[in-house]
């Protein structure tokens, strides 16, 4: 297939997008919308010529968000929809051509990613009433995860808990752990053995990867198990919860929010659940700040280490999203924490490493494991899966 695919990311409250050409060097288009459906909606990309846009959509839905991307194509017509499914249990290993079987199936998953899941089912319904010609593809999250072993996704509870009602570890954010292990695999003269991988966006992953296969990872059941991220608190006590109803009376609603939308570097931080602005705040001597900082690195070294004993032998770190791709800060003090596996940073190498750049952060003619920033691409990713699904139905 030789037409572009648009890839649609659909959040409950936002959807990004992405125009991707097979060609290599075609223009990509893409772009964001924010707040559906309240009155400052507003949608943003880039056009072909690498200027941005920002159109307000006051009180728009789904449905029309996406008629507004369509106008914003610049006339170039999809030949087939890429969606990023986040949760697809254990039904999907692959992406799969959506029917009606397979929206049953994702329905189905919805009660284990409610925050998730129903919001990319509103993001298929629109796109099918607005291309009811063309082929659409769910991409799953969790399925480059379904090689991980029983020992490593299994909780230690009641076995009918994981039998009957489908309760394990899936992990998240498959698209990103494949696609920078992958690309760490071709750049790097080690191939594809043992890597460990930050994913460290909004949303904060890690994962260990070994022949390309994903053996272990920091999220479970939800995206809310693991590390600490902008708004999610990460691995608490599971008696916590019970503790908040006893003691302080509250709802499992209101526990899920807090923990979901108040806690991680916002809730540490008391100001933002914005790397940059933690960052900042830590500088001027913000001592939340500080803290939030110092709990965000140690628990991603902490997770790594952990993760280490899935690999045979460990080849490399990989740092990818916003925050893994932008922080030299963040990278340099999660090496620091793991002096005993051999890493041997160059702090100026690691400066300059910012804003989409890819490579390696070694100290000159250092044979212990690599250290790596590789940009990810999960549009791109879902694209190439896309197009490939398409291609073994043909
Ligand atoms: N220069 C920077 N320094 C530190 N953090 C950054 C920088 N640029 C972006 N980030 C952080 O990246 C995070 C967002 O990551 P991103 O991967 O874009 O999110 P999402 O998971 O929504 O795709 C935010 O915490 C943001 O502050
Ligand atoms: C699964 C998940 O955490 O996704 P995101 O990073 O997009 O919130
Ligand atoms: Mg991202």
């Amino acid at each position: 297939m030789n037409a572009p695919v648009l890839v649609i990311n659909c959040g409950s409250s936002s959807i990004k997008y992405a125009l991707i050409d097979p060609a290599p060097d075609a223009p990509r288009l893409a772009g964001l919308a924010e707040r559906l459906g309240s009155a400052d909606a507003r949608l943003k990309g880039i056009n072909s010529a690498g200027g941005s846009f920002s159109h307000a959509l006051p009180n728009a839905d789904h449905t029309q968000v996406l008629n507004a991307i369509l106008n914003s194509l610049e006339g170039r017509i999809p030949g087939a929809i890429g969606h990023r499914i986040v949760h697809g249990g254990e039904k999907f290993t692959q992406a799969a051509l959506i029917d009606s079987d397979v929206i049953s199936a994702i329905k189905a998953t919805a009660a284990l990613a409610p925050l998730h899941n129903p919001a990319n089912l509103a993001g298929i319904s629109a796109t099918q009433k607005i291309f009811p010609a063309l082929p659409q593809v769910a991409v799953f999250d969790t399925a480059f995860h379904q090689t991980l072993p029983v020992k490593a996704y299994r909780y230690a509870l009641p076995e009918n808990l994981y039998a009957e009602h489908g309760i394990r570890r899936y992990g998240f954010h498959g698209t990103s752990h494949a696609f920078v292990s992958q690309r760490a695999a071709e750049l790097s003269p080690r191939g594809a053995g043992g890597w460990l991988t930050a994913h460290l966006g909004n949303g904060c992953s890690t994962a260990a990867v070994w022949n390309n296969r994903s053996l272990d990872t920091s999220m479970g059941l939800t995206p809310l198990e693991g590390l600490v991220m902008g708004t999610r608190s990460g691995d608490v006590d599971p008696g916590l919860h019970a503790h908040l109803h006893r003691q302080l009376g509250w709802s499992l609603d209101k526990i899920d929010d807090v923990l979901n939308k108040q806690s991680g570097l916002l809730g540490l931080s008391g100001l933002t659940n914005d790397m940059r602005e933690v960052e900042e705040a830590a500088e001027q001597g913000h001592a939340r700040a500080m803290l939030a900082l110092d709990v965000f690195c140690y628990r991603i070294a902490k997770s790594l280490a952990a993760l280490s004993c899935a690999l045979p032998t460990l080849d490399g770190v990989i740092f990818t999203g916003g925050i893994g791709e932008n922080s030299p800060l963040v990278r340099s003090r999660v090496i620091s924490l793991l002096p005993h596996f051999g890493f041997a940073l160059d702090e100026a190498s690691n400066d300059v490493m910012i804003r989409g750049k890819e490579g390696k952060l070694d100290r000159a003619n250092h044979q212990g494991p690599e250290a790596w920033v590789i940009p990810t691409d999960e549009e791109g990713r879902i694209a190439m899966e896309t197009r490939q699904c398409l291609e073994a139905q043909a």
